[in-house]
């Protein structure tokens, strides 16, 4: 057994990774470190937009972000102004970004197919200053930005009102302020609803990415290897945290070329991963799925793909094994991570410069410069190996807290730095991660958060509605769907199909319930608690209405 890995510390048991600790440069502001090498490769691809083969080049990516910095400066973003990113992927997604890095400003991202109301709800909560969108999706803020004398800014055209993203990149470079960035401010402000709850902003901080990002790709043996040759396939979206850190940043500081697909279609990722001659591939699930189904597949030169990562849910043995055909030439593994844990908290020793034999089924060893510990959530002891519970992180990279909201901070890192998952795991004697279970609540569609007290929050809006409860079900397609338990108010005759209705007018397409169980009561713990572990168990015993 490799004792190394595993120490004991005021009782409880610490893994670490089997790779050395690094230095790593946590002083630096976000840009400063992804483009401390820069000079290397200034005249290399950095985006290439696969929608029109567009490429933008390192000295030109840096450039252009410097400009929409002063831009943002000029339309009144000061240091610690919060911008958002209302955005599909696209080169100005990441000139916001680095722009708004560069001002000591922060990026909250919100998917550009929310409702008005999902969009609104997070520009208050964040309290962004400006809306960076197209035109198509300017109209879900107008009003609000009207109320509250916001500017939107559009990147395609500019609808009355709304300013034209070319204003910004006219700006001259050399105007930028001069702010003093602290390691510890706001970079980023992704939305996670954690393991309880509604969506909160999660704050990452410049040496938070940093750190996460060096744990990644950095040191001699870097652990998720990738170099200036490479070409990563960004199909996941930005606005997620698993793309803007593992894609964009990790490509940024090693500098790859990243390839812009704004919306996934088989046809067309192929035939992009064939033209642009694709190294890496990190996916979800379903894309995985996708490819191993897809008889289009066959069609294509795939040989150019020489890792395979996949995140965000669980990856079956079955699906890897199916998958694995299809890429002649690739490691295929998985990563793990947690919008709040910075992300990424585990990595597939396989994608190792020095590769490391993995098994099928593991989700990586934590990365390098962290801790990891397996707790019994009943007693909060630490665990040994081989014992599954739930998997606890510490390290530079997790993020600062929840914005605006201490008591769910506290209730998610403890005060010696221990922050918990609400992921069930353990740990092999090879070191590898193996997630069996969850015990939060979140709802996991396609990789995309759907949080059940939100869901909860509307069912009882409606009047025909006492009480609701809302869990997962297995799905093929998406791995997880949500489903709810509902207690009609007395009298009320409300049907399946006028619950769906209800909530879909409300909420993006990923959060639609896909089936509604009337009920008598909602099952509770004596503290009000819903006991979802019933409710679950009765779908699985099939429940019928
Ligand atoms: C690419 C996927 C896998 C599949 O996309 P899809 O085939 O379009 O299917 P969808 O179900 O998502 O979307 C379908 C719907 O959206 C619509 N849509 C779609 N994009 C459009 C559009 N650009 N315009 C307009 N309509 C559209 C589409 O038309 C359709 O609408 P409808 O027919 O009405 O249901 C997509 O689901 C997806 O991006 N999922 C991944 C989400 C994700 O990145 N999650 C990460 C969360 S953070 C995390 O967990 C971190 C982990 C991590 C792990 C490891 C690490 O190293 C680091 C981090």
């Amino acid at each position: 057994m490799p004792m190394d890995t595993e120490t004991k510390q005021s009782g409880d048991l610490i893994f670490r990774s089997k790779l050395p600790d690094i230095y790593i440069p946590k002083h630096l502001p976000l840009h400063s470190y992804c483009f401390e090498n820069l000079s290397e490769f200034n005249c290399r691809p950095c985006l290439i937009d696969g929608a029109n083969d567009r490429i933008y080049t390192y000295a030109e990516v840096e450039l252009t972000s410097r400009k929409v910095a002063v831009g943002l400066n000029k339309l009144g973003i000061q240091q610690k102004d919060t911008i958002m990113i209302l955005l599909p992927n696209c080169p100005e997604f990441v000139f916001a970004f680095i722009g708004a890095s560069y001002l000591g400003a922060i990026s909250t991202m919100a998917n550009p197919l929310f409702t008005p109301a999902e969009v609104v709800k997070q520009a208050k909560a964040s309290s962004a200053k400006i809306i960076i969108t197209q035109a198509c999706f300017a109209g879900k803020v107008k009003d609000y930005a009207i109320e509250n004398d916001l500017k939107v800014i559009c990147i395609d055209s500019a609808p009355e009102g709304c300013v034209h993203f070319s204003e910004l990149i006219q700006s001259d470079e050399h105007e930028i302020p001069d702010v003093k960035i602290q390691p510890d401010d706001v970079v980023a402000l992704p939305y996670s609803s954690g393991t309880t709850g509604l969506p909160k902003g999660v704050m990452l901080t410049h040496k938070g990415l940093v750190t996460s990002i060096a744990q990644q790709v950095d040191g001699e043996n870097a652990n998720l290897y990738m170099h200036s040759d490479d070409v990563l396939m960004c199909v996941l979206p930005l606005f997620h945290i698993y793309s803007l850190n593992s894609v964009l940043l990790c490509a940024l500081r090693v500098g790859a070329a990243i390839l812009i697909m704004q919306k996934f279609d088989i046809a067309q990722f192929l035939e992009l991963i064939q033209k642009h001659k694709v190294t890496i591939g990190p996916f979800v699930p379903p894309i995985v799925l996708a490819i191993a189904k897809s008889p289009l597949v066959d069609n294509y030169d795939l040989s150019s793909v020489r890792t395979v990562m996949s995140g965000a849910a669980p990856l079956g043995k079955e699906l890897e094994d199916a998958v694995r055909v299809k890429f002649p030439n690739a490691k295929l593994g998985q990563g793990y991570g947690m919008t709040e844990a910075g992300p990424v908290l585990a990595m597939c020793l396989a994608f190792a410069k020095e590769p490391f034999d993995i098994k099928s089924g593991a989700c990586g060893t934590v990365v390098r410069n962290a801790e990891m510990k397996i707790v019994d959530p009943d007693t909060g002891c630490s665990l040994p190996r081989n014992q599954p519970g739930e998997i606890c992180i510490r390290g530079d990279q997790i993020m600062k807290g929840y914005l605006n909201d201490p008591e769910a901070t506290a209730r998610t890192i403890e005060k010696e730095g221990w922050l918990h998952t609400g992921d069930i795991g353990f740990i092999d004697d090879d070191d590898e991660l193996f997630i069996v279970d969850r015990l939060k609540e979140l709802i996991k569609y396609k990789g995309f958060q759907v949080a059940p007290a939100e869901l909860e929050a509307l069912l009882i809006n409606h009047p025909d509605i006492s009480d609701a409860a809302v869990v997962s079900m297995i799905d093929e397609q998406a791995g997880e769907v949500p489903v709810a338990f509902v207690v009609r108010s007395n009298g009320s005759t409300i049907t399946e199909d006028e619950v769906k209705d209800f909530i879909s007018k409300q909420v993006i397409f990923y959060k639609r319930i896909k089936r509604v169980f009337f009920i008598e009561t909602v099952p509770k713990s004596p503290s009000g608690k819903i006991l979802r572990k019933d409710l679950r168990a009765r779908l699985a015993a099939g429940i019928s209405n």
